[in-house]
């Protein structure tokens, strides 16, 4: 496809969108959504490169549903309506599925699945329905068949009537059983559906390594995993630590003589656990009637970023095997199911501007001005782009379309441009040689990403530190927000960080929005900061690489802050987990003569600087040291954090003869294999250490 092409289809794109928003597409443009379907179909399916949103795919799927509702003889046998997506790639063999694997109807909010009940209701002449709800997996789905009990084939869904004949690739996937007995069900030969998904965590790992290898991050684990499958070396899929959860028991036939036991799909979900898959069976739910079904769905959706793989909606199924039958199917989705989709976590915006923010530390962080978006819920207009080589190897450009994410907690981050729309009126970014500040040149360190700033009075480095001094993890001092930090360093009130505590509260009370007793309350959170433990305020200081967990190490390790500007970077070493980089930049600040200054000014002015003994919790773990590892499923690595150090118990950083328990979640990796090694680590699994815990958990 040519330039000229792509840019003709991308503006009808836009077109049809816009029509389709202003209710305004009539039975003319019909063809044209055909034709524009197909295209990002194509995008999608084969490349996995999608130019538009899925959100913008569907309103235009939903577009052409309506048309060819209102006129049923435009319906065309190649519509995208009647068929489901292309899949098939020249690299395999394909072979026929059993039944064709279609694909789901769509809903977005509680009108849209009140709607569906309704049907399901008219047709089967129900008063209630009873539904079996489960995550809907966002990977790529497969089809298993076994025969007499054996694993013979696994195919991709392809086109819905073929897929590829992946089977090699698909024996490599551990949670893939090579047998199961479905004979002790009277099966014979059975067909299941299934989703193949790679888990946050090790979709991390695998990009670090792309990175870490000069390669090109993939955009979400649905993308690793769909390409994942397609590749032709068996033993690398292997590696890459595929998963699949099996949810459909699409065919089967029985062995003679016997008879099925279970009639509905909740039953055959239990089987399938039972005989060893992971099905969803601990996360489906049986409802009677649509309420509890939303009820259930916007629960799963609030928790999605606690789960460790990537879900985009819920399924809802019509529970009873004998109502599906009567409900039967369309040529593109069965009628007696219908997914629930959550807010979309991808859009295309244009890239505006690119801003130049000054870190604390003075390095200078380029940041994104888009077009607004609305991302999983929230409008997106800024988005960072870390550093200058992310810009050169994305190859961003201003005025660029580009792929945001932004997924749960994570920060939103540009995926890629969409080369393929450029018009040529794109222009390269070109990084500041001064600071946006100080006007100051800019300085590049060997082996650094960052540009940085080095002048320590630049106002808005001074203000950065401010923000990190007093922020929440640091010394935590409420009242003294962003806004007045801002507002008094404006004033000549606030320059520096030992200012805070030489505040000048008459005239602050004199300002506008400072009553006597909010004046009171900063002062009284100012006062309280200064017995803060001493890690927080080695972490407040911010420096260089030096984040909670490390200023904890750090503290922990001397009785007076000063004692740090002792250490040799050998001795810094010694620490657990501080490296060659931490070591520098912890011995670079205590050996500043200003750093040491300000930490003297600090002292004067009251703070703690030193290493009270902890008093006693009288907490059950009090001198006792938890790691954690691989992802946890029903607490969260903070919270399972918070309660060690609730019970006066201390969390390690890494495994060493010092640890007394490495509490294992799912996926573990070198952690677990190096406490295996120490005979005096015990190793817990999530559940003991909940027990372990005792009653005072109420998670
Ligand atoms: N952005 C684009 O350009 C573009 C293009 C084409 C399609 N799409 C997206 O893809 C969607 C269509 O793709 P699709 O046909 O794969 O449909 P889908 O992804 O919306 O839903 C169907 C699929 O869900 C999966 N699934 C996961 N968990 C399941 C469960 N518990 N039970 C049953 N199925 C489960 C199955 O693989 C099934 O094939 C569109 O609605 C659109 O959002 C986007």
């Amino acid at each position: 496809m040519t330039r000229t092409d792509l840019s003709a289809i991308t503006q009808q794109t836009k077109e049809l969108l816009k029509k389709a928003t202003d209710k305004a597409i009539t039975t003319a443009d019909i063809e044209a959504l055909r034709s524009v379907l197909r295209f990002h179909e194509y995008r999608y399916y084969v490349l996995s490169e999608p130019l538009v949103s899925d959100f913008e795919y569907d309103t235009l799927y939903k577009s052409l549903e309506a048309l060819e509702k209102e006129a049923p003889d435009l319906v065309t046998p190649d519509s995208p309506t009647q068929r489901v997506g292309q899949g098939l790639t020249k690299d395999f063999p394909t072979v026929p599925h059993l039944v064709p694997m279609l694909s789901l109807d769509n809903s977005y909010n509680a009108d849209d699945l009140r709607t569906f009940d309704k049907r399901v209701r008219e047709a089967t002449g129900k008063e209630v329905i009873e539904y079996c709800v489960e995550p809907k997996f966002d990977g790529a789905s497969i089809s298993l068949v076994y025969e007499n009990d054996k694993l013979v084939r696994g195919a991709t869904r392809g086109d819905g009537v073929r897929g590829d004949d992946i089977t090699p690739n698909i024996r490599q996937i551990r949670s893939i059983p090579l047998t199961a007995a479905f004979s002790a069900h009277g099966i014979h030969t059975a067909e299941i559906r299934g989703e193949v998904l790679i888990n946050k965590n090790n979709f991390k790992a695998f990009n670090d390594a792309l990175i870490e290898g000069g390669g090109q991050p993939l955009a979400n684990p649905r993308n690793a995993a769909s390409g994942t499958l397609r590749i032709k070396d068996p033993l690398e899929v292997g590696r890459r630590k595929l998963e699949a959860f099996v949810y459909h028991l699409g065919y089967y036939t029985l062995i003679k003589g016997q008879q099925e036991d279970f009639s509905t799909h909740g039953e055959t979900l239990k089987m399938m656990w039972d005989l060893g898959f992971r099905s969803p069976e601990k996360e489906k739910k049986v409802f009677t009637g649509i309420d509890a079904v939303i009820e259930y769905c916007n629960d799963f959706e609030a928790g999605r970023d606690d789960l460790p793989y990537e879900i985009d909606g819920m399924v809802i199924k019509v529970n009873d095997f004998a109502l599906q039958d009567r409900l039967g199917m369309t040529t593109h989705h069965p009628r007696w199911a219908i997914a629930y989709k959550f807010k979309a976590r991808q859009a295309t915006s244009k890239l505006l501007r690119i801003d130049y923010q000054v870190g604390r530390t003075g390095n200078i962080g380029p940041v994104a001005k888009v077009e607004p978006v609305h991302i999983g819920g929230v409008t997106v207009s800024s988005v960072s782009l870390f550093n200058e080589d992310v810009i050169r190897e994305k190859d961003i450009r201003i005025g660029d379309t580009v792929l945001v994410e932004r997924a749960g907690d994570v920060i939103p981050y540009i995926v890629k441009p969409l080369v393929e729309l450029r018009d040529g009126s794109e222009t390269p970014i070109v990084f500041p040689t001064h600071c946006p500040s100080c006007s100051d040149p800019l300085f590049r360190p060997e082996e650094e990403a960052a540009w940085r700033c080095i002048n320590i009075a630049c106002p808005a480095q001074v203000l950065e530190r401010l923000f990190h001094f007093v922020s929440k993890d640091a010394m935590d001092i409420r009242g003294l927000g962003a806004a007045n930090i801002e507002k008094f360093h404006k004033l000549g009130l606030l320059s520096s960080i030992p200012g805070i505590y030489r505040l000048n509260f008459e005239a602050i009370g004199s300002l506008e929005g400072f009553g006597a007793k909010s004046v009171e309350k900063l002062r009284a959170a100012i006062e309280a900061s200064k017995t803060q433990p001493l890690h927080r305020l080695v972490f407040a200081l911010g420096i260089r690489h030096v984040g909670e967990t490390m200023a904890k190490t750090l503290a922990n390790a001397v009785q007076h802050i000063r004692d740090l500007a002792a250490l040799s970077e050998e001795q810094l070493m010694a620490l657990e987990d501080v490296g060659p980089k931490v070591a520098a930049s912890v011995h670079a600040f205590f050996r500043n003569d200003d750093s040491l200054a300000l930490i003297a000014e600090l002292e004067a002015l009251g703070l703690t600087v030193t290493n009270a003994p902890k008093p006693s919790t009288g907490g059950s773990f009090e001198g006792q040291s938890f790691l954690f590892t691989g992802t946890l499923n029903r607490l969260k690595r903070s919270q399972a954090e918070g309660l060690v150090e609730q019970q006066g118990g201390t969390v390690a950083s890494g495994v060493s003869s010092k640890l007394q328990y490495l509490v294992v979640g799912t996926d573990a990796g070198s952690k677990l294999e190096k406490a295996k090694k120490i005979a005096s680590i015990k190793i817990l699994t999530e559940d003991e250490f909940i027990s372990l815990i005792g009653e005072g958990f109420e998670g």
